[in-house]
């Protein structure tokens, strides 16, 4: 049981490791594709769209008038936002005006719109921002050129992060995963921790992050953090980096193993049990069925105590073999004439003798085939596999005359003659051990009737 144990443990454990790689790599493709939809979706996508506009003719053309024609660039502003289902905005360098797509316009001033003139020294093209602190959005600032590579203003597109930081909450229960964007300053700009959230005011750096920190100095120096498992003394987690290359941001998504590792353990219990369960059944069922066999085997094989004799169940199983053989079979009752009387005359233990010694004389006349059995009190039956009525009355007929022909020597007592009677049956098809008996039995008594010591036999019908 120790050994079928072992094996089963060993199963489970090998099928647990295998099915929480599984589960594994299912929970990682699980918990990273949506996440990766949700940035293409709601930032790339934006930003590309800005990205494309800032090169269009038209926006290009009315950008680089001296004299900006307010109302056309309003109209191309609503026109693309309505295009595109986004809220685009055009900053122009000389008219010095914003034009957003509720027809709205914002005079650009210095040490007033702070990010204008931040964003236009920079070298980047590209840039983004956050900003309106109460519903938060995220700005992408896109720098358009004339033909000569003159600065003519921005195009941006403000995109409302509600929505982007709703969808990643929901992810980080299901999935229990965190963000972090990290622009090229390694400054943290937006984060799933709220806590973590640039506010304008205090910018925190990727490297001030405990799980950053808990990097090696060569972890920190890769060019990709992907893949890479990062312990902290309270989690452990994996690591996913996608690059947002147009705007030099890295985004980290930390999945925490402890949820594969329950996953595992689930998966490592349900299989334990799993495979415990059927051991424990198909321990259950052999036992059952061992036990079964040896019952009927140990009544197969129990012998009669005092003349050495199998009993009915013998009989039985060899009739039973016979039958499935389709074999034809004779069946001989025998029984010792006139018994009574021996035991009252000379006693019970005379008697016994005399059964031993009975059964020995009938064994002698039998081959190697044949069954024999005590039948009850000093009747036996012997049962001839494949044997034609014929043989098997000469062998009855030579039993009986052996046992006549036989005296029994008692101690301080005079021999004992005995004799037997002998009732035979014949079947074709062997089907009934019961019915045989019973005709044989008939034929018996017919012998003893005839007055004993001779040999009967009746037809099967
Ligand atoms: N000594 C001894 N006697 C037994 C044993 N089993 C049964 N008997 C006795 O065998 C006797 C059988 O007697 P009956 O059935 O009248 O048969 P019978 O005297 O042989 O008469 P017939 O069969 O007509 O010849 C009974 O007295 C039983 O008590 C046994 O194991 N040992």
């Amino acid at each position: 049981m120790l050994f079928v144990m072992a094996i089963a443990v060993a199963i489970s454990g090998y099928l647990t490791l295998s099915d929480s790689v599984e589960e594994q790599s299912r929970l990682q493709q699980q918990s990273m594709s949506p996440a990766f939809d949700l940035v293409t979706q709601e930032l790339v996508k934006p930003l590309h769209t800005a990205q494309i506009l800032a090169n269009t003719q038209t926006l290009r053309r009315l950008m680089n008038a001296q004299t900006i024609d307010d109302k056309a660039l309003l109209d191309l502003v609503k026109r693309m936002s309505m295009d595109y289902n986004m809220d685009f905005f055009v900053a122009s360098e000389n008219s010095r005006k914003q034009y957003n797509a509720n027809c709205s316009t914002l005079d650009l001033k210095e040490g007033e719109v702070e990010w204008y003139f931040r964003i236009k020294e920079q070298t980047h093209n590209v840039a983004a921002a956050l900003g309106n602190r109460q519903d938060i959005h995220i700005y992408f600032d896109v720098k358009v050129f004339n033909d000569q590579g003159a600065f003519l203003g921005f195009i941006g597109v403000g995109k409302r992060l509600k929505t982007f930081l709703d969808a990643f909450d929901s992810y980080k229960d299901a999935f229990g995963y965190d963000f972090v964007f990290v622009d090229n300053n390694q400054d943290v700009v937006l984060a799933s921790d709220p806590n973590l959230l640039a506010d304008g005011k205090r910018i925190l750096s990727v490297e001030q992050l405990s799980w950053f920190q808990a990097l090696t100095a060569e972890q920190k120096l890769l060019p990709s953090l992907n893949n890479i498992i990062v312990k902290t003394p309270d989690y452990i987690n994996l690591i996913a980096q996608i690059d947002l290359k147009a705007l030099h941001w890295k985004l980290y998504l930390l999945t925490p193993l402890s949820s594969r590792k329950s996953a595992s353990t689930d998966a490592y219990t349900s299989h334990t049990s799993f495979v415990l369960l059927i051991i424990f059944v198909v321990f259950v069922t052999a036992h059952v069925i061992i036990r079964f066999f040896e019952r009927e085997s140990a009544k197969k094989h129990q012998l009669d105590p005092l003349t050495q004799l199998h009993n009915r169940e013998y009989v039985q199983w060899r009739f039973d073999k016979t039958v499935r053989a389709n074999q034809e079979a004779s069946l001989i009752m025998v029984d010792v004439d006139n018994f009574k009387r021996i035991n009252d005359s000379r006693g019970h233990n005379v008697g016994d003798k005399v059964l031993v010694e009975f059964a020995v004389l009938l064994q002698s006349e039998l081959r190697e085939h044949d069954a024999i059995a005590r039948w009850g009190g000093e009747e036996f039956v012997i049962l001839l596999p494949a044997t034609k009525l014929e043989t098997a009355q000469a062998i009855a007929q030579r039993t009986c005359t052996l046992i006549a022909a036989h005296q029994i020597t008692l101690q301080d007592e005079a021999d004992l003659a005995i004799s037997a009677s002998f009732g035979v049956t014949y079947a074709v098809k062997a089907r009934s051990l019961e019915r045989m008996v019973k005709v044989a039995d008939d034929a018996l008594y017919e012998a003893k009737h005839a007055g004993k010591n001779c040999v009967r036999v009746h037809k099967m019908n």
